[in-house]
Protein backbone atom coordinates (compact mmCIF):
# COMPACT_ATOMS: atom_id res chain seq x y z
CA UNK A 1 0.00 0.00 0.00
CA UNK A 2 2.88 2.47 0.92
CA UNK A 3 4.71 1.66 -2.54
CA UNK A 4 1.64 2.27 -4.33
CA UNK A 5 0.57 5.55 -2.08
CA UNK A 6 4.12 7.15 -2.98
CA UNK A 7 3.96 6.10 -6.69
CA UNK A 8 0.60 7.89 -7.01
CA UNK A 9 2.38 10.67 -4.78
CA UNK A 10 5.12 10.94 -7.82
CA UNK A 11 2.19 10.78 -10.19
CA UNK A 12 0.44 13.65 -9.06
CA UNK A 13 3.19 15.93 -8.44
CA UNK A 14 4.33 15.35 -12.31
CA UNK A 15 1.03 16.79 -13.51
CA UNK A 16 0.74 19.44 -11.47
CA UNK A 17 4.35 21.00 -12.47
CA UNK A 18 3.24 20.65 -15.87
CA UNK A 19 0.07 22.36 -15.49
CA UNK A 20 2.56 24.73 -13.32
CA UNK A 21 4.63 25.07 -16.68
CA UNK A 22 1.48 25.52 -18.83
CA UNK A 23 0.04 28.40 -16.90
CA UNK A 24 3.17 30.20 -16.75
CA UNK A 25 3.98 29.41 -20.23
CA UNK A 26 0.64 30.59 -21.52
CA UNK A 27 -0.06 33.81 -19.11
CA UNK A 28 2.78 36.12 -18.67
CA UNK A 29 3.18 35.76 -15.35
CA UNK A 30 5.11 38.95 -13.65
CA UNK A 31 2.01 40.94 -14.89
CA UNK A 32 -0.27 37.74 -12.84
CA UNK A 33 1.57 38.31 -9.82
CA UNK A 34 1.62 42.03 -10.12
CA UNK A 35 -2.33 42.00 -10.43
CA UNK A 36 -1.94 39.71 -6.98
CA UNK A 37 -0.20 42.33 -5.51
CA UNK A 38 -2.35 45.17 -6.26
CA UNK A 39 -5.57 43.18 -5.10
CA UNK A 40 -3.31 42.21 -2.00
CA UNK A 41 -2.01 45.91 -1.19
CA UNK A 42 -5.80 47.25 -2.35
CA UNK A 43 -3.88 49.59 -4.65
CA UNK A 44 -7.20 50.13 -6.86
CA UNK A 45 -8.90 52.57 -4.52
CA UNK A 46 -8.61 56.01 -5.39
CA UNK A 47 -4.89 57.18 -4.33
CA UNK A 48 -6.43 59.90 -1.42
CA UNK A 49 -4.39 63.43 -1.20
CA UNK A 50 -2.32 63.91 1.74
CA UNK A 51 -4.00 65.64 4.28
CA UNK A 52 -3.04 69.61 3.68
CA UNK A 53 -0.71 71.25 5.95
CA UNK A 54 -3.03 74.13 6.54
CA UNK A 55 -5.34 72.01 9.01
CA UNK A 56 -5.48 73.63 12.32
CA UNK A 57 -4.24 71.26 15.07
CA UNK A 58 -7.51 70.61 17.05
CA UNK A 59 -9.17 69.95 13.24
CA UNK A 60 -6.72 67.28 12.84
CA UNK A 61 -8.53 64.34 14.28
CA UNK A 62 -12.00 65.36 13.02
CA UNK A 63 -11.07 66.19 9.14
CA UNK A 64 -12.02 63.85 6.56
CA UNK A 65 -10.72 63.96 2.82
CA UNK A 66 -13.16 61.85 0.25
CA UNK A 67 -12.62 60.97 -3.31
CA UNK A 68 -15.72 60.28 -5.04
CA UNK A 69 -15.63 58.53 -8.63
CA UNK A 70 -17.65 61.00 -10.97
CA UNK A 71 -20.30 59.26 -13.03
CA UNK A 72 -23.26 60.36 -14.78
CA UNK A 73 -25.81 59.05 -12.07
CA UNK A 74 -25.59 62.44 -9.69
CA UNK A 75 -24.30 62.59 -6.37
CA UNK A 76 -28.04 61.77 -4.40
CA UNK A 77 -27.21 64.43 -1.84
CA UNK A 78 -28.78 68.26 -0.91
CA UNK A 79 -26.65 70.33 0.89
CA UNK A 80 -28.10 73.80 2.71
CA UNK A 81 -26.49 76.65 5.23
CA UNK A 82 -26.18 76.31 8.69
CA UNK A 83 -28.07 79.52 9.60
CA UNK A 84 -26.24 80.44 13.08
CA UNK A 85 -23.00 78.87 12.05
CA UNK A 86 -23.05 79.68 8.03
CA UNK A 87 -21.48 76.38 7.43
CA UNK A 88 -22.43 74.48 4.05
CA UNK A 89 -23.89 70.79 5.72
CA UNK A 90 -25.13 68.07 4.42
CA UNK A 91 -28.88 68.27 4.12
CA UNK A 92 -29.83 65.09 3.22
CA UNK A 93 -28.47 61.90 1.34
CA UNK A 94 -30.80 59.75 -1.13
CA UNK A 95 -30.64 56.00 -0.14
CA UNK A 96 -29.08 54.05 -3.27
CA UNK A 97 -27.35 57.45 -4.33
CA UNK A 98 -24.11 57.54 -5.28
CA UNK A 99 -22.84 59.24 -1.72
CA UNK A 100 -25.08 56.80 0.01
CA UNK A 101 -23.46 53.91 -1.76
CA UNK A 102 -20.12 55.40 -1.06
CA UNK A 103 -21.01 55.25 2.79
CA UNK A 104 -18.39 58.06 3.09
CA UNK A 105 -20.77 61.40 3.29
CA UNK A 106 -23.56 61.53 5.95
CA UNK A 107 -26.59 64.07 6.90
CA UNK A 108 -24.98 67.06 8.80
CA UNK A 109 -21.42 66.49 7.64
CA UNK A 110 -20.43 70.19 7.14
CA UNK A 111 -18.14 70.53 3.67
CA UNK A 112 -15.24 72.79 4.01
CA UNK A 113 -13.90 72.53 0.64
CA UNK A 114 -14.64 70.99 -2.93
CA UNK A 115 -11.80 70.27 -5.15
CA UNK A 116 -9.63 72.41 -3.28
CA UNK A 117 -12.07 74.99 -3.32
CA UNK A 118 -12.69 77.07 0.15
CA UNK A 119 -16.43 77.12 0.73
CA UNK A 120 -16.35 79.52 3.17
CA UNK A 121 -19.57 81.95 2.92
CA UNK A 122 -20.74 80.75 -0.61
CA UNK A 123 -24.25 79.69 -1.04
CA UNK A 124 -25.10 76.24 -1.50
CA UNK A 125 -26.33 77.51 -5.73
CA UNK A 126 -22.44 78.56 -5.54
CA UNK A 127 -21.41 74.94 -4.94
CA UNK A 128 -23.57 73.54 -7.64
CA UNK A 129 -21.04 75.07 -10.50
CA UNK A 130 -17.91 73.80 -8.55
CA UNK A 131 -19.14 70.00 -9.00
CA UNK A 132 -19.96 69.97 -12.30
CA UNK A 133 -16.97 71.56 -13.52
CA UNK A 134 -15.00 68.39 -11.92
CA UNK A 135 -14.06 65.65 -14.29
CA UNK A 136 -13.23 62.08 -13.24
CA UNK A 137 -13.17 62.54 -9.56
CA UNK A 138 -14.75 64.91 -6.68
CA UNK A 139 -13.21 65.41 -3.18
CA UNK A 140 -14.05 66.78 -0.19
CA UNK A 141 -12.84 68.27 2.52
CA UNK A 142 -15.89 67.29 5.05
CA UNK A 143 -16.05 67.51 8.75
CA UNK A 144 -18.20 64.78 9.75
CA UNK A 145 -21.43 65.37 11.76
CA UNK A 146 -20.61 64.25 15.48
CA UNK A 147 -23.06 61.76 15.85
CA UNK A 148 -24.41 59.68 12.16
CA UNK A 149 -28.20 59.03 12.84
CA UNK A 150 -29.15 55.74 12.93
CA UNK A 151 -30.53 53.59 10.35
CA UNK A 152 -34.20 52.88 11.33
CA UNK A 153 -34.56 49.49 12.82
CA UNK A 154 -37.86 48.41 11.33
CA UNK A 155 -37.01 45.63 8.67
CA UNK A 156 -40.29 46.18 7.02
CA UNK A 157 -40.86 48.02 3.84
CA UNK A 158 -43.20 50.86 4.03
CA UNK A 159 -45.43 50.48 0.50
CA UNK A 160 -47.76 53.31 0.12
CA UNK A 161 -50.09 53.78 -3.31
CA UNK A 162 -50.05 57.66 -4.33
CA UNK A 163 -53.62 58.87 -4.49
CA UNK A 164 -52.64 62.66 -6.34
CA UNK A 165 -50.40 63.42 -8.69
CA UNK A 166 -46.35 65.00 -7.88
CA UNK A 167 -44.44 66.77 -10.62
CA UNK A 168 -41.50 68.31 -8.86
CA UNK A 169 -40.97 70.20 -12.22
CA UNK A 170 -44.19 72.52 -11.19
CA UNK A 171 -43.38 72.39 -7.66
CA UNK A 172 -41.56 75.88 -6.24
CA UNK A 173 -41.01 74.84 -2.90
CA UNK A 174 -39.13 71.68 -3.57
CA UNK A 175 -35.46 72.12 -2.22
CA UNK A 176 -33.91 69.91 -5.29
CA UNK A 177 -35.67 69.35 -8.89
CA UNK A 178 -33.33 66.57 -9.66
CA UNK A 179 -33.08 65.04 -6.07
CA UNK A 180 -36.99 64.39 -6.19
CA UNK A 181 -39.29 61.36 -7.66
CA UNK A 182 -42.35 62.33 -10.06
CA UNK A 183 -45.55 60.13 -9.40
CA UNK A 184 -49.09 59.42 -10.67
CA UNK A 185 -51.84 58.84 -9.06
CA UNK A 186 -52.05 54.87 -8.28
CA UNK A 187 -48.31 54.56 -8.28
CA UNK A 188 -47.21 52.55 -5.55
CA UNK A 189 -43.68 53.70 -3.80
CA UNK A 190 -41.41 52.69 -1.26
CA UNK A 191 -41.21 55.02 1.51
CA UNK A 192 -37.51 54.91 2.40
CA UNK A 193 -37.53 57.98 5.16
CA UNK A 194 -40.26 59.93 6.96
CA UNK A 195 -37.08 61.62 9.09
CA UNK A 196 -38.30 64.85 7.53
CA UNK A 197 -41.23 66.15 8.21
CA UNK A 198 -41.94 68.22 5.08
CA UNK A 199 -39.96 66.04 2.54
CA UNK A 200 -40.02 62.12 2.47
CA UNK A 201 -37.97 59.88 0.42
CA UNK A 202 -38.95 57.16 -1.60
CA UNK A 203 -38.57 55.58 -4.88
CA UNK A 204 -41.18 53.97 -7.41
CA UNK A 205 -41.68 50.68 -6.87
CA UNK A 206 -42.49 49.08 -10.45
CA UNK A 207 -39.58 51.42 -11.71
CA UNK A 208 -36.42 48.86 -11.13
CA UNK A 209 -33.94 52.08 -12.30
CA UNK A 210 -36.03 54.33 -9.48
CA UNK A 211 -33.27 55.89 -7.03
CA UNK A 212 -34.78 57.14 -3.80
CA UNK A 213 -35.75 60.78 -3.97
CA UNK A 214 -37.78 63.59 -2.59
CA UNK A 215 -41.82 63.34 -1.86
CA UNK A 216 -43.91 65.60 -0.19
CA UNK A 217 -44.77 64.45 3.50
CA UNK A 218 -48.47 63.89 3.77
CA UNK A 219 -48.36 66.51 6.54
CA UNK A 220 -47.07 69.35 3.71
CA UNK A 221 -49.93 67.48 0.99
CA UNK A 222 -52.53 67.71 3.26
CA UNK A 223 -51.75 71.70 4.11
CA UNK A 224 -51.12 72.80 0.66
CA UNK A 225 -54.75 71.09 -0.17
CA UNK A 226 -55.72 72.84 2.95
CA UNK A 227 -54.80 75.98 2.01
CA UNK A 228 -56.75 75.93 -2.04
CA UNK A 229 -59.66 77.19 -2.15
CA UNK A 230 -62.48 75.51 -2.86
CA UNK A 231 -63.08 76.20 -6.31
CA UNK A 232 -59.94 75.16 -7.28
CA UNK A 233 -60.30 71.80 -5.77
CA UNK A 234 -64.33 71.47 -7.25
CA UNK A 235 -65.11 72.97 -10.30
CA UNK A 236 -68.73 74.05 -9.82
CA UNK A 237 -71.23 72.39 -11.96
CA UNK A 238 -74.78 73.05 -12.84
CA UNK A 239 -76.78 70.67 -11.21
CA UNK A 240 -80.02 70.27 -13.20
CA UNK A 241 -82.01 66.72 -14.03
CA UNK A 242 -79.91 64.86 -16.57
CA UNK A 243 -82.15 65.08 -19.92
CA UNK A 244 -82.88 61.02 -20.03
CA UNK A 245 -79.48 59.44 -20.88
CA UNK A 246 -79.98 57.61 -17.54
CA UNK A 247 -81.88 54.06 -18.52
CA UNK A 248 -80.84 51.59 -15.82
CA UNK A 249 -82.28 51.10 -12.32
CA UNK A 250 -79.77 53.78 -10.85
CA UNK A 251 -81.90 56.18 -12.24
CA UNK A 252 -83.31 56.25 -8.97
CA UNK A 253 -80.38 59.07 -8.54
CA UNK A 254 -82.34 61.03 -10.89
CA UNK A 255 -84.16 62.20 -7.61
CA UNK A 256 -80.68 62.36 -6.10
CA UNK A 257 -79.35 65.30 -8.06
CA UNK A 258 -79.85 67.44 -5.39
CA UNK A 259 -78.42 65.12 -2.85
CA UNK A 260 -75.54 65.55 -5.31
CA UNK A 261 -75.33 69.27 -5.07
CA UNK A 262 -75.38 69.22 -1.40
CA UNK A 263 -73.14 66.19 -0.68
CA UNK A 264 -70.59 68.20 -3.21
CA UNK A 265 -71.01 71.33 -0.48
CA UNK A 266 -70.66 69.38 2.13
CA UNK A 267 -67.73 67.82 1.15
CA UNK A 268 -66.36 71.46 -0.01
CA UNK A 269 -66.48 72.08 3.62
CA UNK A 270 -64.69 69.30 4.81
CA UNK A 271 -61.48 70.18 3.02
CA UNK A 272 -61.43 73.56 5.54
CA UNK A 273 -62.74 71.24 8.46
CA UNK A 274 -61.77 67.78 9.63
CA UNK A 275 -62.20 65.60 6.06
CA UNK A 276 -58.27 65.03 5.69
CA UNK A 277 -57.61 65.23 1.25
CA UNK A 278 -56.08 61.79 -0.14
CA UNK A 279 -52.71 61.45 0.37
CA UNK A 280 -51.04 58.00 0.53
CA UNK A 281 -52.37 54.87 1.61
CA UNK A 282 -50.36 52.20 2.83
CA UNK A 283 -50.51 48.89 0.74
CA UNK A 284 -48.92 45.63 0.73
CA UNK A 285 -48.64 42.85 -1.57
CA UNK A 286 -52.02 40.26 -1.73
CA UNK A 287 -51.12 36.90 -2.81
CA UNK A 288 -54.00 35.25 -4.02
CA UNK A 289 -54.48 31.40 -3.02
CA UNK A 290 -56.63 29.19 -5.51
CA UNK A 291 -59.40 29.43 -2.94
CA UNK A 292 -60.03 32.76 -2.07
CA UNK A 293 -62.83 34.60 -3.91
CA UNK A 294 -61.93 37.23 -6.79
CA UNK A 295 -61.70 40.27 -6.49
CA UNK A 296 -65.29 42.37 -6.66
CA UNK A 297 -65.30 44.72 -9.92
CA UNK A 298 -66.90 48.03 -9.55
CA UNK A 299 -67.72 49.84 -12.47
CA UNK A 300 -68.16 53.41 -11.84
CA UNK A 301 -69.03 56.71 -14.48
CA UNK A 302 -71.47 58.93 -14.87
CA UNK A 303 -75.03 58.15 -16.13
CA UNK A 304 -75.08 57.86 -19.71
CA UNK A 305 -71.40 57.34 -19.93
CA UNK A 306 -71.89 53.24 -21.25
CA UNK A 307 -71.51 51.63 -18.20
CA UNK A 308 -73.96 49.07 -18.30
CA UNK A 309 -72.94 48.66 -21.94
CA UNK A 310 -69.41 47.53 -20.86
CA UNK A 311 -71.17 45.48 -18.36
CA UNK A 312 -73.66 43.87 -20.82
CA UNK A 313 -70.31 42.97 -23.00
CA UNK A 314 -68.20 41.69 -20.41
CA UNK A 315 -70.96 38.91 -19.39
CA UNK A 316 -71.49 37.96 -23.33
CA UNK A 317 -67.82 37.43 -23.60
CA UNK A 318 -66.95 35.02 -20.49
CA UNK A 319 -70.73 34.12 -19.07
CA UNK A 320 -68.64 31.79 -16.79
CA UNK A 321 -66.15 34.25 -15.46
CA UNK A 322 -68.42 37.29 -14.84
CA UNK A 323 -71.61 37.63 -12.92
CA UNK A 324 -73.85 40.66 -11.81
CA UNK A 325 -76.38 40.39 -8.47
CA UNK A 326 -79.63 40.71 -9.37
CA UNK A 327 -81.44 43.76 -8.45
CA UNK A 328 -84.52 44.18 -5.56
CA UNK A 329 -87.27 45.81 -6.11
CA UNK A 330 -91.11 47.00 -4.06
CA UNK A 331 -92.77 46.86 -7.31
CA UNK A 332 -94.93 43.91 -8.42
CA UNK A 333 -93.94 40.78 -10.03
CA UNK A 334 -95.18 40.44 -14.00
CA UNK A 335 -96.46 37.64 -15.44
CA UNK A 336 -92.79 36.93 -17.36
CA UNK A 337 -90.66 37.48 -14.03
CA UNK A 338 -89.23 35.42 -12.34
CA UNK A 339 -88.37 35.46 -8.06
CA UNK A 340 -84.30 35.76 -7.86
CA UNK A 341 -83.78 35.84 -11.58
CA UNK A 342 -85.27 39.22 -13.05
CA UNK A 343 -85.63 40.56 -9.23
CA UNK A 344 -86.22 40.29 -5.69
CA UNK A 345 -89.37 41.34 -4.90
CA UNK A 346 -89.04 42.97 -1.51
CA UNK A 347 -90.97 45.02 0.95
CA UNK A 348 -89.61 48.65 1.46
CA UNK A 349 -87.86 48.54 4.86
CA UNK A 350 -85.30 45.84 3.94
CA UNK A 351 -83.84 48.83 1.38
CA UNK A 352 -82.04 49.97 4.40
CA UNK A 353 -79.21 47.68 4.59
CA UNK A 354 -78.34 48.11 0.94
CA UNK A 355 -75.36 49.01 -0.80
CA UNK A 356 -77.41 51.55 -2.89
CA UNK A 357 -80.97 52.00 -3.72
CA UNK A 358 -82.84 54.61 -5.74
CA UNK A 359 -87.04 55.03 -6.29
CA UNK A 360 -88.25 55.27 -9.84
CA UNK A 361 -92.02 55.10 -10.74
CA UNK A 362 -92.94 55.29 -7.28
CA UNK A 363 -90.96 52.09 -6.72
CA UNK A 364 -87.76 51.14 -4.80
CA UNK A 365 -84.58 49.58 -6.55
CA UNK A 366 -81.57 48.16 -5.03
CA UNK A 367 -78.23 46.47 -5.13
CA UNK A 368 -77.68 44.34 -1.60
CA UNK A 369 -74.40 42.79 -0.05
CA UNK A 370 -76.26 39.34 -0.08
CA UNK A 371 -76.55 38.91 -3.71
CA UNK A 372 -72.90 40.18 -4.35
CA UNK A 373 -71.70 37.47 -1.99
CA UNK A 374 -73.78 35.09 -3.49
CA UNK A 375 -72.43 35.79 -7.13
CA UNK A 376 -68.79 35.84 -5.44
CA UNK A 377 -69.30 32.27 -3.74
CA UNK A 378 -70.17 30.93 -6.77
CA UNK A 379 -66.39 31.44 -8.10
CA UNK A 380 -67.53 34.52 -10.36
CA UNK A 381 -65.93 37.86 -10.83
CA UNK A 382 -69.18 40.10 -9.68
CA UNK A 383 -69.36 43.22 -11.54
CA UNK A 384 -70.85 45.81 -9.71
CA UNK A 385 -72.25 49.34 -10.70
CA UNK A 386 -72.97 51.97 -8.06
CA UNK A 387 -72.13 55.57 -7.50
CA UNK A 388 -68.86 56.00 -6.81
CA UNK A 389 -70.03 57.44 -3.19
CA UNK A 390 -70.98 53.91 -2.66
CA UNK A 391 -67.99 52.30 -2.95
CA UNK A 392 -66.85 52.83 0.69
CA UNK A 393 -69.67 50.18 1.76
CA UNK A 394 -67.31 47.55 0.01
CA UNK A 395 -64.18 48.94 0.39
CA UNK A 396 -63.32 46.14 2.67
CA UNK A 397 -61.34 42.66 3.05
CA UNK A 398 -63.70 40.97 2.10
CA UNK A 399 -64.78 42.43 -1.19
CA UNK A 400 -61.04 43.69 -2.35
CA UNK A 401 -63.19 45.85 -4.92
CA UNK A 402 -61.12 46.76 -8.21
CA UNK A 403 -62.95 49.78 -8.96
CA UNK A 404 -63.30 51.27 -12.51
CA UNK A 405 -64.04 54.45 -13.61
CA UNK A 406 -65.77 54.66 -17.02
CA UNK A 407 -64.19 58.18 -18.40
CA UNK A 408 -65.95 60.41 -21.08
CA UNK A 409 -63.88 61.07 -24.05
CA UNK A 410 -63.76 64.41 -25.06
CA UNK A 411 -66.83 66.47 -26.23
CA UNK A 412 -65.97 66.06 -30.14
CA UNK A 413 -65.82 62.28 -30.17
CA UNK A 414 -68.59 62.06 -27.93
CA UNK A 415 -71.10 63.63 -30.55
CA UNK A 416 -69.37 61.34 -33.08
CA UNK A 417 -69.57 58.11 -31.30
CA UNK A 418 -73.11 58.85 -29.99
CA UNK A 419 -75.10 59.82 -32.66
CA UNK A 420 -76.60 57.05 -33.36
CA UNK A 421 -77.39 56.00 -30.01
CA UNK A 422 -81.45 56.77 -29.23
CA UNK A 423 -81.75 57.98 -25.96
CA UNK A 424 -84.73 56.84 -23.52
CA UNK A 425 -85.85 60.38 -22.57
CA UNK A 426 -88.92 61.55 -20.96
CA UNK A 427 -87.88 65.33 -22.02
CA UNK A 428 -89.00 66.11 -25.29
CA UNK A 429 -86.99 69.13 -25.20
CA UNK A 430 -83.89 67.45 -24.65
CA UNK A 431 -80.82 68.51 -25.95
CA UNK A 432 -78.02 65.88 -26.52
CA UNK A 433 -75.44 68.55 -26.64
CA UNK A 434 -76.20 69.71 -22.85
CA UNK A 435 -76.51 65.56 -21.80
CA UNK A 436 -72.75 65.45 -23.54
CA UNK A 437 -71.83 68.76 -21.34
CA UNK A 438 -73.55 67.44 -18.49
CA UNK A 439 -71.89 64.03 -18.59
CA UNK A 440 -68.33 65.80 -18.92
CA UNK A 441 -68.99 67.69 -15.92
CA UNK A 442 -70.02 64.85 -14.30
CA UNK A 443 -67.34 62.43 -14.84
CA UNK A 444 -64.83 65.48 -14.02
CA UNK A 445 -66.93 65.98 -10.77
CA UNK A 446 -66.16 62.24 -9.74
CA UNK A 447 -62.84 61.98 -10.71
CA UNK A 448 -61.98 65.12 -7.97
CA UNK A 449 -63.74 63.84 -5.38
CA UNK A 450 -63.29 60.10 -6.02
CA UNK A 451 -60.38 59.82 -8.20
CA UNK A 452 -58.26 58.33 -5.30
CA UNK A 453 -60.06 55.29 -5.21
CA UNK A 454 -60.12 54.73 -9.21
CA UNK A 455 -57.74 51.76 -9.43
CA UNK A 456 -58.19 51.72 -13.55
CA UNK A 457 -59.77 54.28 -15.77
CA UNK A 458 -61.03 53.35 -18.90
CA UNK A 459 -61.81 56.28 -21.42
CA UNK A 460 -65.77 54.94 -23.49
CA UNK A 461 -64.98 56.83 -26.72
CA UNK A 462 -64.96 54.06 -29.76
CA UNK A 463 -67.11 51.20 -27.44
CA UNK A 464 -65.12 48.58 -28.96
CA UNK A 465 -61.30 49.62 -28.41
CA UNK A 466 -62.87 50.83 -24.61
CA UNK A 467 -64.24 47.11 -24.43
CA UNK A 468 -60.91 45.53 -25.11
CA UNK A 469 -58.95 47.63 -22.78
CA UNK A 470 -61.16 46.89 -20.00
CA UNK A 471 -61.82 43.37 -20.46
CA UNK A 472 -57.48 42.96 -21.07
CA UNK A 473 -57.37 44.80 -17.75
CA UNK A 474 -60.25 42.30 -15.69
CA UNK A 475 -58.06 39.57 -17.29
CA UNK A 476 -54.59 40.78 -15.83
CA UNK A 477 -56.17 41.22 -12.59
CA UNK A 478 -57.32 37.73 -12.52
CA UNK A 479 -54.55 36.15 -13.72
CA UNK A 480 -52.58 38.50 -11.69
CA UNK A 481 -50.88 36.08 -8.59
CA UNK A 482 -49.45 38.99 -6.41
CA UNK A 483 -51.29 42.94 -6.64
CA UNK A 484 -51.05 45.97 -4.27
CA UNK A 485 -53.85 46.38 -1.78
CA UNK A 486 -54.40 48.53 0.87
CA UNK A 487 -52.64 47.22 3.75
CA UNK A 488 -55.79 46.22 6.19
CA UNK A 489 -57.18 44.31 3.51
CA UNK A 490 -54.52 42.04 4.46
CA UNK A 491 -53.41 42.72 7.92
CA UNK A 492 -54.97 39.29 9.99
CA UNK A 493 -54.65 41.47 13.10
CA UNK A 494 -56.53 44.48 13.30
CA UNK A 495 -53.45 46.43 15.61
CA UNK A 496 -51.19 45.88 13.10
CA UNK A 497 -53.56 47.55 10.74
CA UNK A 498 -53.82 50.53 12.45
CA UNK A 499 -50.01 50.89 13.36
CA UNK A 500 -48.58 50.50 10.20
CA UNK A 501 -51.60 53.09 8.71
CA UNK A 502 -51.39 55.50 11.49
CA UNK A 503 -48.94 58.44 10.54
CA UNK A 504 -50.44 56.81 6.78
CA UNK A 505 -54.35 57.10 7.00
CA UNK A 506 -56.02 56.03 4.07
CA UNK A 507 -58.79 58.31 3.24
CA UNK A 508 -62.38 57.07 1.83
N1 LIG B 1 -68.89 54.04 -26.68
C1 LIG B 1 -70.16 54.09 -27.07
N2 LIG B 1 -70.47 54.37 -28.33
C2 LIG B 1 -71.77 54.47 -28.72
N3 LIG B 1 -72.80 54.21 -27.92
C3 LIG B 1 -72.57 53.92 -26.64
C4 LIG B 1 -71.24 53.83 -26.15
N4 LIG B 1 -71.30 53.49 -24.85
C5 LIG B 1 -72.60 53.38 -24.54
N5 LIG B 1 -73.34 53.63 -25.60
C6 LIG B 1 -74.81 53.66 -25.66
O1 LIG B 1 -75.22 54.76 -24.84
C7 LIG B 1 -76.44 54.44 -24.17
C8 LIG B 1 -76.24 54.58 -22.68
O2 LIG B 1 -75.30 53.58 -22.26
P1 LIG B 1 -75.48 52.79 -20.91
O3 LIG B 1 -76.89 52.43 -20.65
O4 LIG B 1 -74.49 51.69 -20.88
O5 LIG B 1 -75.07 53.94 -19.94
P2 LIG B 1 -74.90 53.86 -18.36
O6 LIG B 1 -73.60 54.52 -18.06
O7 LIG B 1 -75.03 52.49 -17.86
O8 LIG B 1 -76.06 54.76 -17.86
P3 LIG B 1 -77.41 54.29 -17.12
O9 LIG B 1 -76.97 53.65 -15.84
O10 LIG B 1 -78.16 55.52 -16.93
O11 LIG B 1 -78.05 53.31 -18.03
C9 LIG B 1 -76.80 53.01 -24.59
O12 LIG B 1 -77.69 53.09 -25.68
C10 LIG B 1 -75.47 52.44 -25.05
O13 LIG B 1 -75.62 51.39 -26.00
Amino acid sequence: VQEEASSLALDVSDSLQTSLITIFTLFPSQSLLCVHDAVAQRDFEPTLPPIPDDVLDDEEDSVKIVSLVKTKEPLGATIKRDESTGAIVVARIMKGGAADKSGLIHEGDELKEVNGVSLEHRKPKEILPLLACSKSEVKFKIIPALCAEEEPTDKEKLFVRALFDYDPSEDPTIPCKDAAVAFKRGDVLQIVSTEDDIWWQACLVEDSNSRAGLIPSQQLHERRVALQRPEALFKPRKVKPPAGLRRSFRLGRKTSWAKEAARFRRWSAGVHGSICPPTYIEVMRYHREPKDRHRLVVLVGPSGVGVNELKRRLLISDPDRYGVTVPYTTREKRRQESEGVDYHFVSVHMFEEFIEYGSHGGHYYGTSLDSVHRVMAEGKVCLLDVHPSKIKRVYTSEFKPYVVFVKTPCIEELRITRRRVKFVCDDEDANPEEDFEDMIDMAESMETQYGHLFDRVVVNGDIATAFRALRADLERIYEAEVQWVPVDWTCSSPAKARRSCSHLAGWI
